[in-house]
């Protein structure tokens, strides 16, 4: 399987191209560098740096990073290791204003200029192409801004170049209501939990996003294929996904995020393994057919799985 030149979307103001799959430096990885959380900011974990240069080898040029996942170090590491020309990576990293879910403060108290400024340090870079605001639950005990104090920061680095896009993640309508009342520049990027168990992270928050050029971004996008996940053997979409990576001769894997890209949202991934990670461009040499891809929505929508942020948008 070769994928000579990976696929993008274009985002609507800036005209700027985002890869349509992306790595992610979070979730599994975060978890190893919180194992040890009194060193997890200044430990560089070489296993990391080892997983996310196999997956630029791979070809992921667009790489999912977050100040709450401190694994910026080790990001910056493998890119620099890859000698990539800067212009031919995608980098996208995320403004940690606390936790409201686990009451952790943020890192860069006083706001998203601090946390581009300390983060550009690090990768010893002049821009990012994306810095998303990773939450709307700003916390006055977490964090000293608000969410429009936040917003306009950004909106300033993205005035002096620093971030040549700028967005938001795990935002519902209403926030994103919210936001627009203030906002001088619309957000690019929404990015939130996406898959066939949840094609709405909350509600008609599709629509919204689409109806307002906000590009959507997709984690947790392989829930579907994932046991540990999915905790019942029998859930709707197993014989389908099955079927249809026989069709295709693909993983099942593929099936998942091949559905997302189709319906036009970009799959932030991760793993581990660089077999897995090479297989990940698979989604780029198959077309779902539209009764094949109606069936999968149809299916995906009868059963709900949720990894994150439950407590907050269960409520
Ligand atoms: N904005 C936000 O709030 C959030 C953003 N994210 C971002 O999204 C990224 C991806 O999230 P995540 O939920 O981990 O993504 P995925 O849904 O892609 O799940 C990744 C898991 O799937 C496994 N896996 C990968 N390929 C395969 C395969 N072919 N078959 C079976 N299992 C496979 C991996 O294990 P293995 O290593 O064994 O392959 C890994 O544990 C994060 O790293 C982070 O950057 C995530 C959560 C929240
Ligand atoms: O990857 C992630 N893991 C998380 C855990 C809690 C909140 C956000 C995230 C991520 O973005």
């Amino acid at each position: 399987m070769t994928v000579q030149k990976i696929p993008t979307f274009k985002l609507a103001y800036t005209n700027y191209e985002v890869p349509a799959i992306g790595f992610g430096s979070g979730s599994k990885h975060r978890l190893k560098k919180w194992e040890n959380p009194e060193t997890a900011a200044f430990r560089v974990d070489q296993d990391i740096v080892k997983v996310i240069s196999d997956a630029i080898n791979a070809g992921f040029n667009h790489l999912d990073g977050a100040e709450t996942y401190t694994t910026r170090a080790e990001l910056a590491q493998a890119v620099k290791d890859s000698c990539i020309p800067r212009d031919q990576l995608f980098i996208t990293d995320k403004y940690d204003q606390g936790w409201a879910n686990f009451k952790r403060a943020s890192t860069s108290p006083s706001g998203p200029r601090e946390s581009i400024l300390k983060g550009l340090k690090i990768f010893n870079m002049d821009y990012y192409d994306l810095f998303l605001i990773h939450s709307p639950f700003f916390d006055s005990d977490l964090v000293d801004v608000t969410l429009e104090e936040a917003w306009k920061q950004l909106e300033e680095c993205y005035e002096q170049g620093l971030v040549k896009n700028i967005g938001v993640s795990n935002f519902d309508v209403e926030n994103l209501e919210k936001l627009m009342k203030f906002a001088k520049y619309k957000p690019q990027v929404n990015q939130i939990e996406y898959h066939l168990y949840l094609q709405n992270q909350t509600d008609g928050i599709n629509d919204y996003c689409r109806e307002n050029n906000i590009q959507l971004e997709a984690y947790c996008p392989l829930t579907p294929v994932l046991e540990n996940r999915i905790n019942d053997e029998n859930h709707p979409l197993k014989l389908i996904i099955e079927k249809l990576s026989k069709k295709y001769n693909v993983e099942k894997s593929s099936i998942s995020l091949r559905w997302i890209y189709q319906s036009g949202v970009i799959p932030i991934t991760t793993s581990a393994n660089a077999e897995r990670m090479k297989q990940a461009f698979e989604i780029f040499t198959f077309e779902l057919t539209n009764e094949e891809f109606e069936d999968l929505k149809k299916i995906g929508a009868s059963y709900k799985v949720r990894a994150y942020f439950s407590e907050l948008f269960e409520k």
